[in-house]
């Protein structure tokens, strides 16, 4: 067969292609290409055009309202053939968001020992080790970008789900693809499947995962250094994005290795940066500055403190020194108020514990009592406790501020602190509300208030891909913050609208902005190469990739 112009030669031939999702076509295989691949007789002999699919398998998944039977339909479209997936996910994005994602993956995690069908991304375990670096040399893709890596410790806040937990950054990883364009051959989910401390998973006999008790202390360390020793050596060049890792994990994981590959841990500070965005947002609508805020946290884990640094980071720029900044914190967690005398305080929490004030054996003042005493205007929840903000404590905020931010941020839908209904009722609709997952606009007083999703999605394709495209060797918190503020930059407020954040619809140019954003701040800190805007325009079109049918010719 003659070549076309921009055909892409193809070595394999009948099953081969049609099983490897970035290959196939299904039915939208023209009759030359069945020809030249060996295809005839294995599909049947009607030839779709790709929009054609795209209707064909929207209207399958949109035929039954069950979001875990939903979600399975669309994952199995993305594993028999990714093209059709990717644009069905671009005409629908809003829509199959919450599929794909929170809530629906929340579902899908917690089923997917019974849903699992295909293997898809990398599973290391107990049995790996000593070995993890064969493991990857037999991966078949040479050119691994950006690997999203879980040990399913705290999935979403549904807590510890094993090896279910590679749910997540399958999830995620699509979303890379979806929101910032990057090529999804490019990309590679990983579950580090160190065991389970979930008992009834242990006992469950569909369990795909390993029955022991997790891995700790130095036998977990040396299983995280052989994973990312082997990472390297397989694909030097890697960015590697931490997911749903336990608090006690997270921060000292991405303290060991941000300056040995670039990396970031995407609870911590891809939350941290879409926190900061809307919170900077909701104030320029109040005319306020951070600096004239009081903070309460409930929830001390990674996200809470990663939340936390970055807008203590803000105060500081507008002026506050860390001691008087400091002082606009009170995070909380399940033993109260963190005080400077508790046991146990990892470093993040023990910088915002308060040193004006004691716990009494070993627990602090509650978070309604802070609510009532101190009066904060912000509120952020990332507990992962379902309906822990009541009424009492809402209404009370609300009584010292006129317009206080409330973002019971914890996911999936379940899990969340409060619902925005609820909380716009208590607050006669004055409280600007903003939440983890997807929330319908909230009726009240004869106005439609829309909920934002203060969700990382946000923020890490951008920062993913902007991080990639400059080559840098680390992720600094002014990354971060550049992210944040690239995000608050685009709020439709500023246009007179009413939300913090900019529309879903909108991601991928949210996802552009904050990807020259990050790339302009590590050059200005130096961390990577200077380049110019042309070079920067071939670096992110070498990632980039567009759910379309190349045509294919036989090599
Ligand atoms: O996955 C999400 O929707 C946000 C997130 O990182 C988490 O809740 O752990
Ligand atoms: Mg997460």
């Amino acid at each position: 067969m003659s070549a076309t112009p921009h055909s892409r030669p193809v070595t394999q031939r009948g099953m081969a292609v049609l099983n490897d999702p970035l290959l196939n076509k299904g039915t939208a295989f023209p009759w030359e290409e069945r020809t030249a691949l060996g295809l005839h007789g294995l599909l049947p002999s009607g030839i779709h055009t790709l929009e054609e699919q795209v209707t064909q398998a929207y209207e399958t998944i949109m035929s039954t309202t069950d979001i875990l039977e939903q979600h399975v339909r669309l994952r199995s479209i993305q594993d028999s053939n990714e093209t059709l997936f990717y644009a069905l996910m671009q005409k629908h994005l809003t829509e199959l968001m919450p599929i794909v994602y929170t809530p629906g993956v929340g579902h899908a995690c917690q089923e997917f020992s019974r849903i699992w069908q295909k293997p898809r991304g990398i599973f290391l375990s107990g049995a790996d080790r000593g070995h993890m670096a064969d493991r990857l040399a037999a991966v078949p893709h040479d050119d691994i970008r950006l690997v999203i890596v879980t040990d399913g410790e705290r999935i979403l806040g549904l807590g510890d789900l094993g090896a279910n937990g590679m749910g997540i950054p399958i999830g995620k990883l699509s979303l890379y693809t979806a929101c910032a364009g990057i090529n999804p051959a490019l990309m590679m989910p990983v579950m580090l499947d160190v065991g389970t401390d979930n008992a009834t998973l242990r006992n469950d006999p569909t369990y795909i995962g390993s029955r022991s008790p997790r891995l700790r202390g130095q036998d977990y360390d040396d299983f995280i250094e052989e994973f990312v020793t082997a990472l390297l050596g397989r694909w030097p060049d890697c960015l590697l994005h931490w997911e749903d890792f336990a608090g006690r994990n997270a921060a000292p994981l991405l303290q060991r290795y941000r300056d040995r590959l670039p990396s970031f841990n995407d609870d911590i500070q891809g939350t941290a940066g879409i926190a900061t965005a809307a919170i900077l947002s909701g104030l320029k609508a109040k005319g306020e500055t951070l600096a004239q805020q009081c903070i309460a946290f409930a929830g001390g884990g990674a996200a809470g403190i990663g939340i936390a640094e970055l807008l203590l980071a803000a105060m500081k720029a507008e002026g506050l020194s860390q001691e008087d900044a400091l002082k606009r914190f009170y995070i909380t967690d399940r033993n109260g108020l963190l005080t400077h005398d508790m046991e146990g305080l990892s470093e993040g929490q023990a910088l915002f514990a308060r040193q004006d004030e004691t716990s009494q054996d070993g627990q602090g003042r509650t978070l309604a009592d802070i609510i009532s005493q101190n009066h904060p205007t912000i509120l952020i929840g990332v507990s992962g406790q379902a309906g822990l903000f009541k009424e009492g404590m809402i209404r009370d905020m609300a009584s010292h501020c006129t317009r206080p931010l409330i973002f019971p941020l914890s996911n999936p839908t379940s899990h969340v602190e409060a619902t925005p209904r609820d909380i716009l009722t208590w607050t006669a609709g004055r409280a600007i509300v903003s939440t983890g997952s997807p929330f319908t606009p909230v009726e009240i007083d004869g106005r439609s208030i829309p909920i934002d999703q203060t969700n990382n999605s946000y923020i890490f394709p951008g920062l993913g891909l902007g991080a990639l495209a400059c080559g840098v060797k680390t992720i600094s918190e002014g990354m971060i913050m550049a992210a944040a503020q690239a995000v608050a930059a685009l709020s439709p407020l500023k246009a007179g609208g009413t939300t913090l954040l900019p529309p879903l619809e909108g991601i991928q140019d949210v996802a552009l902005h904050v990807a020259h954003a990050v790339v302009r701040q590590a050059q200005e800190e130096q961390l990577c190469p200077a380049f110019d805007d042309a070079a920067l325009q071939d670096a992110l079109s070498a990632l980039s990739w567009k759910p379309h049918y190349q045509p294919y010719q036989a090599a």
